[in-house]
């Protein structure tokens, strides 16, 4: 049996590790099993560091591997009993076939070096990249492995870590080379590379994930060490972390990515000094909308008659828009499976007002009544006539109502024409008691009050469209109305619809890392049907990406959390 030890490597030739064996004695002695730490992948045997991984990770492809293995030692009784002597025939098996490529031999003089830290590796050249970048080193002058991309070649030979020296490229010294004059002589290079190199270090991964807050395209981006080694990023997209050792450039690869090869991503700090320095920029930016919007939406489902238009000319909130301090980078998530025994997450969708909130909230409502449900709003003006309590609204006292504001029992209240009115964290309560989807509309300032593990909320941003189909659309809407509706459908200046776009810009830019979702209002059919798939979508998906800090509220993980609330009050 070949024995993964340093004693038998040196002496045997094994077939898929042909070019680590043909470098003789010294470079064996990477192969082997750290006995200190059991079943570890210290060499480049491909085929061993498969088997370990899936060991490792306890992916259920191996034991159907080594089962249909045609190996005979490899029978399914053999394989639950003895799974780490299956691995090993396994091993032995694929290793005494042939494979393409077969490495060429190193030439011998290579091989006559005395340093023990000195190991040479010999690299079959495909299209595939390499998947490593060089530096030089600024106090010694030597060239150094930058960066090593996770599942790239270089990655999966398991032989070069970053801050390995090189030495040597097929018998050229590196010797006083700048790293611009070594691409073009590995691009020349025929078939096979080998290098001569130091060992250094190796780098480690992480069990991290993170969804970014902001787009990234490294084409965009003049400051990225190389384009082609960096990943490119849209906002609510979820990125593995697999390496954070560098400061300025971390390493992360799509979740999506079914070949896991890690890019470069701008760490936190990159983000946030960029950020930074662009901002005097942001606060010269010409402020265009008269008010933030406020009273509104929660409310108005509640009422029957069109008293909208006043409300929303008249929108003024007694609270302040309050918005988060840090920009916004990633957040650290983690994987929900929702039970069938769980609440459905709270939907909160924010727009600017006017821009068709409550319109899609009321075409979700009639679509499906059994799923979805909207909270009742408190009040202390009069009940009417045709009004019910506790259906159109809690009327209360101004004391009760008082009262409940110093308890912070409101998610969200305000006063028009002399009346409060305001949402309460009760109203939710009961919707998602009752084993219904709650649809909540709020200012985006007040999602903070909700953002827990006991709601996780999931945010939906109604986004006007640009202002020609705005346009085009609410004045075909007016036109289509009938003589009923002209009291309810809202008649929009074309000073409105530019206060809308800029207040929708505001709002993106500074709530935006909150959202889950955008929906562009520009048909509201095409609107809605998206919004309705969405939602489903995430209802039944298996497993949702939350904030990690709505789960774990652990030191350690508050601190690795990009602290995007901090600022809030
Ligand atoms: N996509 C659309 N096309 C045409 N008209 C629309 C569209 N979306 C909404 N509307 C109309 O625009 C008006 C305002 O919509 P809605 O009341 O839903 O806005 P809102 O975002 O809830 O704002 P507010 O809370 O200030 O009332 C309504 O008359 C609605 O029917």
């Amino acid at each position: 049996m070949f024995e993964l030890n340093q004693h038998d490597c040196r002496h045997k030739q094994c077939s898929c590790c042909g070019a680590l064996l043909s470098g003789g004695p010294r470079a064996c002695r990477q192969v082997g099993m750290d006995k200190s730490r059991g079943l570890q992948p210290k060499g480049k045997c491909c085929i061993w560091i498969q088997l370990v991984q899936w060991v490792q990770t306890g992916q259920p492809n191996l034991l159907e591997f080594l089962i249909q293995s045609d190996i005979p030692q490899c029978r399914t009784d053999t394989v639950f009993l003895f799974p780490s002597q299956s691995l090993l025939s396994v091993h032995d098996a694929v290793a005494q076939r042939d494979f393409e490529p077969i490495l060429p031999q190193i030439p011998d003089d290579v091989l006559d070096e005395d340093e023990d830290s000195v190991k040479i590796v010999s690299l079959v050249k495909t299209k595939e990249p390499l998947g490593a970048t060089i530096k030089r080193d600024k106090s010694t002058g030597a060239i150094v492995v930058a960066r090593i991309m996770r599942g790239g070649a270089a990655d999966k030979s398991g032989l070069i870590h970053e801050g390995d020296e090189l030495k040597e490229v097929n018998g050229v010294s590196l010797e006083h080379r700048k790293p611009k004059e070594i691409l073009p002589l590995l691009v020349s290079l025929a078939s096979a590379i080998w290098f001569r190199y130091i060992v250094f270090l190796s780098v480690s991964s992480l069990d991290l994930f993170i969804r970014a807050l902001f787009d990234y395209d490294p084409n965009e981006d003049p400051t990225v060490p190389c384009k082609d080694a960096a990943i490119a990023f849209k906002r609510g997209d979820v990125l593995q972390i697999v390496s954070m050792e560098d400061d300025t450039w971390w390493q992360a690869c799509h979740l999506k990515d079914s070949n896991g090869r890690a890019g470069l991503i701008p760490s936190k700090q990159l983000h946030e000094r960029r950020v930074a320095l662009q901002r005097p920029k942001a606060l010269f930016k010409p402020w265009r909308v008269k008010a933030p919007a406020g009273f509104r939406r929660s409310f108005r489902l509640g009422k029957k008659s069109g008293w909208a238009k006043e409300a929303a000319r008249s929108r003024r909130w007694s609270t302040g828009v309050h918005g988060s301090m840090c920009p916004p980078t990633y957040i650290e998530v983690i994987p929900y499976h929702k039970d069938s025994t769980d609440r459905h997450r709270l939907v909160i969708l924010v727009g600017p007002s006017g821009v068709g909130v409550n319109e899609l909230k009321r075409r979700l409502l009639i679509s499906d009544p059994d799923r979805y449900s909207v909270t009742i709003p408190h009040t202390t003006r009069e009940k009417r006539r045709q009004e019910n309590e506790g259906m159109d609204y809690h009327f209360v006292s101004v004391h009760m109502f008082e009262e409940d504001i110093l308890n912070h029992r409101f998610i969200e209240y305000g006063c028009y024409r002399g009346h409060y009115y305001g949402t309460s964290l009760d109203s939710v309560h009961q919707v998602m008691a009752e084993g219904k989807v709650c649809l909540l509309d709020v200012h985006p300032s007040k999602i903070k009050h909700v953002y827990t593990s006991e709601f996780k909320p999931y945010v939906v941003f109604v986004k006007p469209p640009r202002i020609e189909e705005l346009c085009l659309t609410r004045r075909r809407a007016k036109f289509s109305s009938n003589e009923e509706d002209t009291n309810v459908v809202r008649i929009f200046a074309e000073e409105d619809f530019e206060d809308m776009i800029d207040l929708s810009e505001t709002m993106e830019n500074q709530y935006g890392h909150l959202f889950d979702k955008v929906v562009v209002n520009g048909d509201i059919a095409v609107a809605f049907r998206e919004l309705k798939a969405d939602l489903e979508k995430m209802q039944e998906a298996e497993v949702q990406w939350i904030p990690a800090e709505w789960i774990c509220s652990s030191e350690t993980k508050a601190r690795r959390s990009c602290s995007y609330l901090t600022g809030w009050k």
